[in-house]
């Protein structure tokens, strides 16, 4: 287990963990993105939910974003302790004990779950189990520290959200709910090891196995090269499926080009300071990116929607 004793890097408790700590827990800004792609999931699904049911259901996964991220600060604080990105996080700063965070995110998930499974349906309610499950237990306590793949595969929990939003309309797991995973899927090595690449230090220092620290710059960019090609291609898919339009297909052709090209100036760049402020113009851009492609879907679905396209 990550920490248990009061003999590791973690500062020594101090108590008087209040709300923002708590709130800290659930990683609000990285899961307002994940709860956006859910909403959107929601939105275009076909059939339409009852407004109140969609509301309850989109904060059902936020709250289950939230507690998963909860449980990943709990098993992560000694780790967090190191990096300094991570190190006044509410445990590693000592304002929470480990114990805490755990009921927190234990209570959420089961909360968040239930709520979810009753209002909606078990398929979603189970599927978003399964998401917390994954991020928690797969990649947090298994993947994170064992391969330099850990979040290639771990981070197919970040990419089930809108397929628990189509669930939660529907019922089903539909190939067009896989398109809209398959994209978030191929989006997230760029997105992270673009980070990794100038958090280097950061990682190396907590021994965590990132792209960058095992394979070298070099492999890490070519990767981050070959996964915004594969991108830019199955960006299209919702197209080739029939589930989206021209404005949706012309925003998602010309922002994964660019994608593709920052990729490609990040590839020639040399191994110096520059290549690390490129690669956080990728980071920072993926970030815009996916929010900006699921923007043109929802938009695209209601401009359908009225018979405007
Ligand atoms: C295993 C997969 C992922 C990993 C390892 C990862 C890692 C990270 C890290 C380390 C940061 C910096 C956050 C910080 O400063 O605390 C970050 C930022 C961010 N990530 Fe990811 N991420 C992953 C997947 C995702 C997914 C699926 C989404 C959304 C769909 C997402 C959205 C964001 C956002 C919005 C930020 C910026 C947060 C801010 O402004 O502080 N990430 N990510
Ligand atoms: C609905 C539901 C349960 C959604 C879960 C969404 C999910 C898995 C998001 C993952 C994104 C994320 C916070 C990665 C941080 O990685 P890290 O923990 O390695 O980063 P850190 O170093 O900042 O702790």
């Amino acid at each position: 287990m990550a920490l248990i004793d009061d003999s590791s890097e973690v500062s020594a408790y101090a108590g008087g963990a209040r709300v923002e700590d708590y709130l800290a827990l659930l990683k609000p800004r990285v899961m307002s993105l994940v709860v956006f792609t859910a909403l959107v999931g929601i939105l275009v699904a076909p059939g339409g939910i009852n407004p109140l049911i969609g509301f309850i259901a989109i904060a059902c996964i936020a709250i289950g974003a939230g507690a998963s991220g909860a449980l990943n600060m709990w098993y992560d604080a000694d780790i967090d302790a190191i990096m300094s990105r991570t190190q006044n996080r509410p445990i590693p700063a000592g304002r929470m004990t480990p114990g805490e965070a755990l009921s927190f995110g234990l209570i959420l998930s089961v909360f968040s779950v239930t709520l979810l499974g009753l209002a909606t349906n078990w398929v979603a309610g189970g599927f978003l189990a399964f998401t917390i499950f994954f991020y928690a237990v797969v990649y947090t306590m298994w993947l994170k520290r064992s391969t330099p793949q850990n979040i290639v595969i771990g981070g197919a929990a970040g990419a089930f959200p809108p397929m628990v939003g189509w669930a939660a309309v529907t019922g089903t797991l539909s190939w067009e709910s896989f398109a809209l995973f398959l994209i978030i899927f191929l989006w997230t090595p760029p997105h992270f090891w673009a980070l990794a690449l100038y958090k280097q230090s950061d990682y190396g220092a907590a021994g965590i196995p990132m792209m960058p620290n095992v394979a070298g710059e070099t492999s890490t960019k070519w990767q981050i090269f070959g996964y915004s090609v594969v991108l830019a291609a199955a960006s299209l898919l919702p197209n080739l499926l029939g589930f989206s339009g021209w404005i949706y297909g012309v925003v998602a052709a010309v922002t994964g080009l660019s994608f593709v090209w920052l990729a490609l100036r990040l590839l020639r760049a040399p191994n110096d300071v520059s290549m690390r402020r490129t690669a956080r113009t990728v980071f920072t851009y993926s970030l815009s990116y996916l929010f900006v492609l699921f923007l043109a879907l929802f938009t695209d679905h209601i401009a359908m929607r009225l018979g405007v396209i």
